[in-house]
């Protein structure tokens, strides 16, 4: 628990007030590597040699979140002086914004970590360059190994490891870093079988020699907004065309299972594991499950952020009902964590008004998100006899959401690249799930566990006939009793 001990402590001590003090208005400068010393009398810069920097990490897709969480975890390695061996090269791969928004500024960017108590501010430089695939399939290929044209994430890697094994060069290290069950399992089969389709040879060398570690990854990384931009360009003067807001926590733990030099994160607070299994179901069943359910129950009372909703007693009793009565007892308590600390961290987190984070953005990809975070639980619920009344209370609140109107009928926008053909199903059934339960890429079985679509068009009937807000009192109740 060392980690939520520290960051327990860094919610507690004195950083730069929301509002700050008045003082001489000092000009909002660019960011560019020519600015930085003057930066550096407000913010913490890099201190160290970023031309020294070997570029050793490829990131494939770098958004907010690796801007956040992965990028700083590596800017620690060069600030400490531990190693300079490990600058990261950024690959974009859909979309050229964040190239254009870095390359004016030398590829520097300001990450503000925002707690109840104020902020700080740093400026990342460990992100040595940045390229947007399209455009320079060649050179990311360069990177990674040697060129070719690839398209997506997987035939990158495949050629690029392809290269390797033709020159005799030892293959790389691939880190997946999504909110996936098994993330590592799940990208070496994507690899492998995507290799298999070109070369059974190339598929089975990667197979024996490519490391695929499972990792587990969290920092609460909102969207940007331009008003957060205008914001940090008002309080640090840093005029930074995409600066990230974070919060204090951050939390990464990666299977020690390296194939070709292991960087030394865990110098700066990464925890290397044989298994990483207890520590992903933690974070997914009791986090991301609870953004989730949050995310679609908070939305249909009106709510449009977290940390309001959790000032709400009912939302709170229900999120921390659902946590510790429904998921706890389904989860391993991994080596060395407390449980109830580590739930009672997350309604906190859940809970900082610094972040304020818009449950709309908890809201999307529910068809990716909740086989992977909230379907298990209720599965393995409903398998062992237990509990499961707050989580179908959960997806109920989904199946509305998809329904897309709030209890006060004002639209819901419904971010999913499966939203139209769910919406429609979701439509089709009203307060019966069974058409969009049928569909079993994304329910798997559920919609055949005897009694359990009944359960559901129970609560779909009650969202409808009492509102949510009625709905979830009675269900926290009954799960209290
Ligand atoms: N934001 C968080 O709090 C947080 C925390 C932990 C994990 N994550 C995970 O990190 C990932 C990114 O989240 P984010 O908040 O940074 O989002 P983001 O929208 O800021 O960034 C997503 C990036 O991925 C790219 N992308 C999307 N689909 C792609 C595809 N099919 N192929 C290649 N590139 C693609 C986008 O162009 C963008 O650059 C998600 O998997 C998310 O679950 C996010
Ligand atoms: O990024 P998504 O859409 O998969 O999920 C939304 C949030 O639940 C997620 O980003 C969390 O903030 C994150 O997993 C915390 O580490």
């Amino acid at each position: 628990m060392a980690q939520l001990e520290r960051f327990a402590r860094r919610l507690r001590r004195t950083v730069v007030p929301a509002q700050p003090a008045a003082e001489p208005v000092a000009r909002v400068r660019p960011l560019t590597s020519a600015t930085l010393e003057q930066h550096g009398t407000r913010l913490t810069v890099p201190t160290y040699d970023r031309a020294a920097l070997t570029p050793a990490v490829v990131h494939l897709s770098v958004g907010g979140f690796s801007r956040a969480h992965q990028l700083i975890y590596f800017d620690e390695v060069a600030q400490r002086r531990i190693s300079s061996g490990w600058g990261v090269v950024g690959v974009g791969l859909r979309a050229r914004t964040l190239q254009e928004a870095l390359a004016p500024q030398d590829n520097l960017y300001t990450v503000v970590e925002r707690s109840p108590d104020g902020e700080r501010a740093r400026v990342v430089g460990v992100l040595t360059d940045y390229l947007f695939a399209p455009d320079a399939p060649g050179a990311v290929l360069d990177r990674l190994a040697h060129p070719a044209a690839a398209r997506t994430v997987f035939g990158f890697l495949v050629e690029a490891l392809d290269r390797r094994r033709r020159a005799g060069t030892a293959p790389f290290t691939v880190v997946s870093c999504d909110n996936l069950h098994r993330n590592g399992d799940a990208t070496r089969a994507a690899v492998v079988g995507f290799a298999a389709l070109r070369d059974e040879v190339l598929a089975r060398w990667i197979a024996d020699r490519v490391a695929f570690p499972s990792s587990m990854v969290d920092r609460i990384t909102p969207q940007t907004t331009p008003e957060e931009r205008a914001a940090v360009a008002r309080r640090h003067r840093v005029d930074d065309r995409w600066p990230v807001i974070t919060e204090p926590f951050s939390q990464w733990v990666i299977e020690d299972t390296f194939c070709n030099g292991r960087p030394p994160l865990d110098q700066v607070g990464v925890r290397f594991v044989r298994d990483v299994t207890a520590h992903e179901l933690m974070k997914t069943r009791l986090l991301n499950a609870s953004h989730s359910a949050l995310g679609y129950l908070g939305t249909l009372a009106g709510h449009e952020r977290i940390d309001v909703l959790m000032g709400d007693p009912l939302f709170a009793a229900y999120v921390t009902r659902l946590m510790d009565d429904e998921v706890t007892p389904l989860i391993p308590v991994p080596e060395g964590i407390d449980l109830a600390e580590y739930k009672a961290t997350l309604l906190q987190r859940f809970a900082n008004p610094a972040i304020a984070d818009r449950l709309s953005r908890l809201c999307r990809r529910g068809s990716t998100k909740l086989p992977h975070h909230l379907l298990p639980s209720l599965r393995q619920a409903l398998a062992e006899g237990r509990p499961h009344a707050l989580l179908t209370l959960a997806l109920a609140g989904w199946v509305r959401y998809l329904q897309r109107v709030d209890d006060d009928g004002r639209p819901l926008p419904v971010e999913d690249d499966r939203g139209p053909h769910l919406q429609a199903l979701a439509l089709a059934g009203g307060t019966d799930p069974r058409p969009l339960l049928a569909e079993e890429s994304v329910f798997g079985d559920l919609g055949s566990v005897p009694g359990f679509a009944d359960e559901l068009a129970g609560v779909l009937r009650r969202l409808e006939r009492d509102g949510v807000r009625a709905t979830v009192a009675a269900a926290t109740r009954a799960s209290a009793r």
